[in-house]
């Protein structure tokens, strides 16, 4: 399954540019892309076959858009009470309506409230949203491809309506968030990704469902419906980035090392994770009041050994050897369902090898192979805790209680599993058992804790998108030929660097989410700068790469800026 999007130019300064339309009267009513709903101007309605098919008077974008706020805000008041879970999908119910009718509307409410309808369009509710899927499902949104469509892909991607893509979100739908395998259901995934990507990126919109009842592929069968998939794609669309969202394990690390080479690809669990987490990591060495290079002298206990458990600690050991060198030594702890992972682990799964204890590392501690994690957390003292685990309140009293005794001055908890019920635990029991120095983050919002005397524990959110959305432009923006480890280095410590040293002494590690559109600007830049460094940028539409080496780092935030879509009403002319 996935879902496309194509870059789009309207500016909200200059007079909007017109946008050419192939349809006339009721047509255009239906396509939400087109559709204004009372906003068409009475020319507009003339020159386009749609007078008498509105009411007659013209109501503004802003009219509009006040209009939708107020039954917003109705629905909240009316559903005040209720359980969180119908709250939550009355009100995703309620902008999914506003989606398939006015895409324009849709995407300003969204950008313009971006910190209040995150949580419904993204985690925790499109979490709800996709188990609901079947239910709620009114409208195709998105595209579909089966066991069955084997050998059709290449013919089947020409189904889809605009000739110009420029991000596909993928997932198998085998692993979404911490709810297991949710089938083609996982849609919503993919649907949520891409309304951040139009919220924070710029990236345009477009749309196209029900699984098969059968087990899935495995084995060579699996990879060669995934390599007809993404060979399709990059027939169509070779510019395309893609991003593969959501894949279990074995498959998400199988499909990176697969393609990452050969397309402009990423997997947003491992690597755009990875990223957002390592920032987190580096601000809470700083929080301590350290150098970053004592982030080599961290001991952090990961929870999760899986895609993007291990992305984490892959790129933490990468900013370990960067800063101490190769005789660098972390100080790494990984956990999975069995306890401490040692190398006396048998059949252990290979990617994890590099992180296994081995038996002189830890018989000091008292440690040895599946060790429970209270046991870990209470003899190793860890600077930081990190859950990737997808098990709700793993992070349990004894747990939280232990992080007392942390050999860090600013302990860190970073409950990263979604949706909110799978994070390992919540904010007011850490800032309670395990003290209010610690530093907070979680993968799905809650709110800050009051402390008390006026002392607030502040809640981060260490979510994939404060990354995602920037790793995707900067790639298509700078036409690379693939996604580098040096690209989403970049990202990250553009993340890392975001925030000033009075914030990080408050606990607050990353920004907030209603200035994602500026660090999407500054974290693409970031990309696009290292993709040309590195001599892998070919240039986007009409800018090649010499302009783009040309470019200062404020020119590039600028050109990065420039190019995202930003939704008003241009005049529609018929050709
Ligand atoms: N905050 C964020 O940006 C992101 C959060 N996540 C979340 O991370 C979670 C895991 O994702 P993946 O790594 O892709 O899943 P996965 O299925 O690949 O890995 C889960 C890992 O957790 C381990 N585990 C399961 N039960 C455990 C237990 N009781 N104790 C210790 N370890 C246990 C498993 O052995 C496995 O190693 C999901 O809830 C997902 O929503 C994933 C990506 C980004
Ligand atoms: C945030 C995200 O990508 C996940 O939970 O899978
Ligand atoms: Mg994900």
């Amino acid at each position: 399954m996935w879902r496309a999007a194509s870059t789009y130019r309207r500016f909200s300064t200059a007079i909007p540019a017109p946008c050419m339309v192939h349809k006339r009267g009721a047509d255009i009513l239906h396509d939400p892309w087109f559709n204004k709903d009372t906003g068409f101007p009475m020319t507009e309605r003339d020159r386009l076959g749609l007078r008498g098919l509105v009411p007659p008077r013209v109501i503004t974008f802003e009219q509009q858009y006040d209009r939708f706020m107020e039954s917003f805000q109705s629905l909240e008041k009316n559903t005040e009470g209720q359980p969180d879970s119908v709250v939550s999908l009355a009100k995703w119910r309620i902008l999914n309506r506003l989606h398939d009718r006015n895409e324009t509307l849709y995407y300003r409410v969204l950008i313009d409230n971006i910190k209040d309808f995150a949580p419904i369009i993204y985690t925790p509710t499109v979490g709800l949203v996709c188990q609901n899927y079947s239910g709620l499902f009114r409208r195709p949104r998105g595209m579909y491809f089966s066991a069955k469509d084997k050998g059709e892909m290449m013919s089947m991607i020409f189904n889809w309506p605009s000739t110009q893509v420029d991000m596909i979100v993928l997932t198998d739908g085998s692993r979404i968030l911490g709810l297991g395998d949710l089938g083609v259901q996982g849609i919503g995934i993919p649907i949520g990704k891409l309304d951040m990507y139009v919220a924070a990126a710029g990236i345009n919109p477009q749309r196209v469902y029900l699984g098969l009842r059968q087990p899935r592929l495995e084995g060579e069968e699996y990879l060669s419906i995934v390599d007809e998939f993404v060979e399709a794609v990059h027939a169509r669309w070779p510019k395309a980035v893609v991003q593969f969202e959501d894949f279990q394990a074995k498959w998400a690390f199988e499909t990176l090392d697969r393609y990452r080479k050969k397309f402009c690809m990423f997997n947003d669990d491992i690597q755009g994770t990875a990223g957002v987490a390592l920032a987190g990591l580096l601000g809470t060495v700083r929080a301590q009041g350290r150098p970053l290079t004592d982030f080599a002298n961290q001991k952090i206990v990961v929870v999760g050994a899986g895609s993007a458990g291990l992305g984490v600690l892959k790129m933490a050991l990468q900013a370990v050897s960067r800063m101490g060198g190769p005789s660098a030594d972390p100080h790494f702890f990984l956990l999975d369902k069995n306890g401490l992972i040692t190398k006396d682990r048998k059949d252990i799964d290979p990617a994890a090898l590099p992180f296994a204890k081995a038996h002189h590392e830890i018989e000091g501690l008292g440690l040895q192979e599946g060790a429970g994690l209270a046991e870990v957390v209470k003899k190793v003292k860890p600077h930081v805790l990190l859950g990737l685990s997808g098990v709700g309140g793993i992070f349990h009293e004894e747990v939280l209680r232990a992080m007392r005794e942390s050999d860090s001055v600013r302990p860190a908890i970073f409950a990263m599993s979604n949706p909110t019920n799978n994070a390992e635990c919540c904010p007011v029991d850490a800032f309670k058992l395990a003290g209010e120095d610690i530093v907070f983050a979680s993968g799905s919002p809650f709110e800050n804790v009051d402390l008390g005397n006026g002392k607030i524990g502040h809640v981060n959110q260490a979510n994939n998108m404060y990354l995602f959305p920037g790793i995707g432009l900067g790639a298509l923006l700078s036409g690379a030929r693939n996604i580098s480890d040096t690209m989403l280095e970049a990202a990250a410590e553009c993340l890392a660097s975001y925030m000033s040293d009075d914030e990080i002494k408050r606990g607050i590690l990353y920004p907030s989410i209603n200035d994602i559109r500026d660090i999407t600007a500054e974290v693409g830049a970031a990309v696009l700068r290292a993709a040309v460094a590195e001599d892998l940028a070919e240039g986007h539409g009409d800018v090649g790469a010499r302009e783009l080496q040309h470019m200062s780092e404020e020119e590039t935030i600028e050109h990065v800026r420039h190019n995202m879509w930003y939704p008003v009403y241009g005049p529609l002319v018929h050709d």
